[in-house]
């Protein structure tokens, strides 16, 4: 599943027509999808659907004649000259003998139902004047709204409050990244019947999906033992931060890791989890290291310059290796990539800020222009820039334009301590039982989300996301794990 801006959107509609694919079918898809999500999601109230000129308006003119067609009592505002496919919707509608009242005339009605199709992906700059009031009329009147596509306005302000947006054919980065995501309230998707090569372009980023992480899982034979299903080494544990390491080591163990041993300053007050090897180290020369018993390291789980000594000293066992905090210094990384090591990086804003001479702000405000840079600053390492939500960006060779790819699991609960020492522990584990940096980066990201997701209470700590792991994996294995978008069974009513 791929992830679209409003242009990409578009794009793919002119490729769909060009194709050969009726654009009033798209509408008709459109509309009636929408009207079957309001028809189910509520079931009693009176509709109003405010429809602009544009194909989002036309939307909301057939999503009015079929809720009408279920014998739902509905009322529709609409501007003046809708033309093409929006202007064939306004006549079918008429068709019906529904009266279309003036955009104008709208005023609150309490306990009315509100779907704004005013504006979706066409809308080109701020809202001004009489558009600007009637948003600021219909938020001052609270009245419950459905969105279709995009809450209109966005991404600009003013724009409106979605309880729901129905989002037609894809996801747009509205509905995913914030603060646009706070507007659309829950969002669900409905396919329209856009041909598939319409609307599938490699250049787009990557929405992972519960199908597609689900095929990355490795298998684990019956006849497995804890040396051939990945072992992982954790370097870490320097300054204040002696749970660091412990979080990541059992967050490895949760990831189905065979074996974990960590290696940590001798002295420290690091207490690794009972099931782990212990190696305490006197200095980070690099041969205490030399031994261990591992197919992956994850190595910077602290502050200060022993991350850097760290790195270098876990470099030489030649081994697929997770760099974060400390660690995530330019001079490492490309001493990794020179080695040809499969490597992954999990910076946050502020470290990829560093790493790219840029502020967190500026990192945290455009992710997906962010983790591409660095993708192109270290090609053949993942990137994983942690945020809400986490992006993934891979530039396989040199001067190659960076893949991407979007989480879609996790939440705000999960803004705490020790988080991101548990989606290294995850990754490292991946990458110790086999599995290619990208793939581990991705599937490590996305279960991380998911256990937070099977939570999802505030005040939630980092050792209960690795201790969810295992329920995770089950639930994902099994086919039992639905994505952010997919309309909720229980509210099942036939329209
Ligand atoms: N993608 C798909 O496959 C499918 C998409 N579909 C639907 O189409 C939607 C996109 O439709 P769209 O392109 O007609 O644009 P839309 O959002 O209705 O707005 C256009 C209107 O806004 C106006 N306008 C623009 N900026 C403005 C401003 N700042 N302030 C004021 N006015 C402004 C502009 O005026 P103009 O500039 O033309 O005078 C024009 O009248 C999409 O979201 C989805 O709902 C489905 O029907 C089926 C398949
Ligand atoms: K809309």
């Amino acid at each position: 599943m791929r992830l679209y801006t409003s242009e990409a959107m578009r794009a793919a509609d002119a490729r769909a027509v060009g194709l050969g694919y009726p654009s009033l079918l798209l509408m008709e898809a459109a509309g009636r999808a929408v009207a079957e999500v309001v028809a189910r999601a509520y079931p009693s109230p009176k509709i109003v659907v405010l429809c602009g000129k544009g194909n989002n308006g036309g939307d909301g003119l057939v999503a009015a004649r079929w809720l009408r067609l279920w014998g739902r009592e509905v009322e529709v505002y609409a501007a003046a000259g809708q033309e093409g496919d929006a202007g064939l919707a306004r006549s079918a509608l008429e068709a019906h003998g529904l009266k279309i009242q003036p955009l104008e005339a709208w005023a609150p009605e309490p306990g009315s139902l509100l779907v704004d199709a005013l504006f979706g992906t066409g809308l080109r700059g701020r809202l001004e004047g009489f558009w600007a009031s009637l948003v600021a009329q219909i938020r001052a009147s609270g009245l419950p709204t459905v969105a279709v596509d995009l809450p209109s306005g966005l991404p600009y302000e003013p724009h409106l409050e979605a309880e729901l947006t129905v989002a037609l054919a894809g996801l747009k980065t509205e509905h995913l990244f914030y603060p646009a995501r706070s507007a659309c309230g829950r969002v669900v998707l409905v396919p329209i019947g856009m041909p598939e090569p319409a609307l599938v372009s490699p250049a787009l980023p990557e929405l992972l999906t519960p199908d597609g992480m689900r095929r990355l899982l490795p298998r684990r034979p019956g006849n497995a033992n804890k040396g051939s299903v990945g072992r992982v080494l954790v370097v870490g544990g320097q300054a204040i931060y002696t749970g660091a390491p412990t979080l990541t080591a059992l967050a490895a163990a949760r990831s189905g890791a065979g074996l974990v041993t960590v290696a940590y300053p001798a002295g420290s007050a690091v207490q690794p989890p009972l099931e782990a090897i212990r190696k305490p180290l006197q200095d980070w020369s690099g041969e205490g290291l030399q031994g261990a018993k591992a197919e992956a390291v994850a190595v910077g789980m602290g502050t200060g310059p022993e991350g850097v000594a760290a790195a270098r000293a876990a470099l030489e066992l030649g081994l697929p290796t997770l760099v974060d905090a400390d660690a995530l210094q330019v001079e490492v990384i490309d001493a990794y990539l020179q080695a040809r090591l499969p490597t992954v990086i999990t910076p946050h804003p502020g470290e990829a800020g560093r790493l790219l001479g840029r502020s967190a702000a500026e990192v945290a405000q455009q992710p997906l222009e962010s983790a591409a840079l660095l993708a192109r600053r270290f090609p053949g390492a993942a990137v994983v820039l942690k945020g809400g939500p986490t992006v993934m960006a891979l530039s396989p060779v040199p001067d190659s334009a960076p893949v991407l790819a979007v989480n879609t699991t996790g939440n705000a609960a999960m803004a705490s301590g020790g988080m991101g020492d548990v989606l290294s522990g995850i990754i490292a584990a991946y990458l110790a039982a086999g599995l290619e940096p990208w793939d581990a980066a991705r599937l490590g990201v996305y279960l991380h989300g998911l256990s937070g997701d099977l939570i999802g209470k505030v005040g939630m700590l980092a050792h209960e996301v690795a201790e969810g792991l295992p329920e995770a994996v089950w639930r994902l294995s099994k086919g039992r794990v639905r994505g952010f978008w997919a309309q909720e069974p229980e509210a099942d009513e036939a329209p």
